[in-house]
């Protein structure tokens, strides 16, 4: 243990999505501050999420578009993805942009990067368990907590037997798998599961659920279904394994057994995508008297408060929508409540999402079914990619456009845009929502000619007909 308690104006516990930049303003405007990370600067997003699989999958697609090069008249010859190059491309990115972000912090006056791990003490107090083995004391009035979620493992029979990897782990493969047996047929085991596919695994995406992406309308996850079985992917719906165990003599196969009815499927990895769970158990938190619900997550309030004055949660610790736009959303509500007493709060903020398959899912707003069961009156406009003239002329023609227009205001209260670019064209939808201007703006509205966005027009009209 260190001799000396060090005392901070604030500490934040993780360096996630909103954790590194609340730090760095808040060391900015004088404040002496603490960041606490036991692992890597950057959090999930940087070293095990986003930056990893976008890099990845952009490998995936050029694999992919050398696949179908002779479609564009274009004739590549023999190829083969080189595993290894892709995870040394992923390892270069990820490293650029967690040392960027180290050295913004090291760099920063009035900031001390502690590398351990926190647990509360008391209420304003912490014990770190620092990397070097020593412990030390740190104390603030302000505390944030932003340690994020973790891989879960479902409770399957056997699964201790069998080498199963989690996102993270199925990044540093030394080979291509033969055959990947996807658990769960979410963000996670879709992004994966695609771009093993196009990488040339045999692919097979088990999902509990009765649609792939749980949360979407039918029309949108079966089109994402076809989609997928179309590029050769086997995806079982309504199938959760009961049991799980090695095939006999063969260290590397992994055999899932489902009711009586189902054949069992072997494969030669398998992947766990079957959600993430909160990293809270490690931080003490009764000794502070934060609370937590039922699962694990801090309970905060609209203003990310939690149980504890002067103790906030931001990011997907808290629950909720789990993303990096959002938990760096909560960097501002913090930042202005905690800087500028503003009383920010979280609701009622926009929740874009993309699911980075290919071609994309762009979501903003209201799904149709979410929007049926709060009573709305609304309209549906839809158009299938293979009527935009852009999409055409790339072949890129997979997909459909879905928007939801109220019916008394004619403002737009959701859309879906699964198609080449779904993120960018949803994001255009979502600019005229913050702006709250009638569907009919986008409908008559002049967009530069042949770009996907161009085809917003001819996606309203049909509201018309
Ligand atoms: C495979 C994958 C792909 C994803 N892709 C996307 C995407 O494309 N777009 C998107 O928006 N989101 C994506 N996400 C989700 C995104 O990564 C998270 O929503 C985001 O990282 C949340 O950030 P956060 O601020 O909550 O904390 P995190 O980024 O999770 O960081 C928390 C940090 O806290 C540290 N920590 C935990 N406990 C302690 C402790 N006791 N002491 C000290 N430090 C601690 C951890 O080591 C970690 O560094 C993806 C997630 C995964 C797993
Ligand atoms: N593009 C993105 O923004 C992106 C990408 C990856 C991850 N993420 C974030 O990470 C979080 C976690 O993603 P995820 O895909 O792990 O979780 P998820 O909750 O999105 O999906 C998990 C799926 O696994 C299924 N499942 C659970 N247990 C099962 C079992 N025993 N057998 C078969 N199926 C089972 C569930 O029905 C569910 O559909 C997401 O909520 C998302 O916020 C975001």
């Amino acid at each position: 243990m260190k001799d000396r308690k060090r005392e901070f104006d604030a500490i934040v516990i993780g360096s996630g999505q909103g954790g590194t930049p609340l730090v760095l303003s808040l060391a900015d405007e004088g404040w002496r501050v603490a960041l606490v990370e036991r692992k890597a600067v950057g959090g999930t997003c940087v070293n095990e999420g986003c930056t990893p699989t976008k890099t990845m999958i952009a490998s995936a697609r050029v694999a992919h578009l050398v696949q179908r090069s002779e479609e564009y008249g274009v004739v590549a010859g023999e190829s083969s993805v080189d595993i290894q190059k892709v995870i040394q491309r992923k390892r270069q990115v990820v490293e650029s942009f967690r040392e960027g972000s180290r050295k913004r912090i090291i760099d920063s006056p009035n900031l001390s990067l502690i590398e351990g791990s926190a647990s509360f003490v008391g209420d304003r107090e912490l014990e770190v368990r620092l990397k070097e083995g020593e412990t030390e004391l740190i104390e603030a009035r302000t505390i944030v907590i932003n340690t994020g979620t973790s891989p879960a493992t479902p409770k399957i029979p056997g699964l201790e037997r069998v080498e199963a990897h989690d996102s993270t782990s199925i990044m540093e493969l030394d080979e291509l798998p033969e055959h990947l047996i996807v658990l769960g047929g979410g963000y996670v085991g879709l992004e994966f599961g695609q771009m093993f596919r196009r990488f040339g695994s045999r692919v097979t995406i088990i999902q509990r659920d009765k649609q792939l992406l749980s949360l979407e309308d039918e029309d949108i996850a079966t089109l994402v279904l076809e989609i997928l079985r179309g590029e050769g992917i086997d995806v079982l719906l309504e199938s959760e394994p009961i049991e799980i165990d090695s095939c006999e003599g063969n260290r590397n196969s992994v055999r899932l057994r489902f009711s009586d009815k189902e054949k069992p499927v072997v494969g030669s990895h398998l992947l766990l995508a079957t959600g993430r769970v909160p990293n809270t158990p490690d931080l003490n938190l009764e000794r502070a008297g934060v609370k937590v619900d039922g699962r694990g997550f801090i309970e905060v309030n609209s203003k990310l408060e939690t149980t504890t004055k002067n103790v906030y949660a931001i990011g997907d610790v808290k629950g909720g929508p789990a993303f990096t736009h959002i938990s760096y959303d909560d960097f501002r509500v913090m930042k202005e409540n905690l800087v500028n007493g503003r009383g920010l709060t979280i609701q009622e903020r926009f929740v874009p999402y993309v699911v980075f398959i290919d071609p994309q899912l762009g979501r903003i707003g209201l799904t149709e079914k979410q929007a049926v069961s709060q009573g709305r009156q609304f309209r549906v406009a839809t158009l299938p990619f293979d009527r935009v003239a852009r999409a055409i002329e790339t072949n890129e023609t997979r997909g459909m456009m879905k928007a939801l227009v109220d019916s008394k205001t004619d403002r737009i209260i959701g859309a879906a845009i699964l198609g080449v670019e779904g993120g960018e064209i949803m994001s255009a939808i979502q600019i005229a929502m913050m702006g709250n201007l009638p569907y009919t703006s986008l409908r008559d509205g002049i967009f530069a000619h042949p770009t996907f966005a161009e085809s917003l027009n001819n996606v309203f009209m049909g509201l018309d007909t």
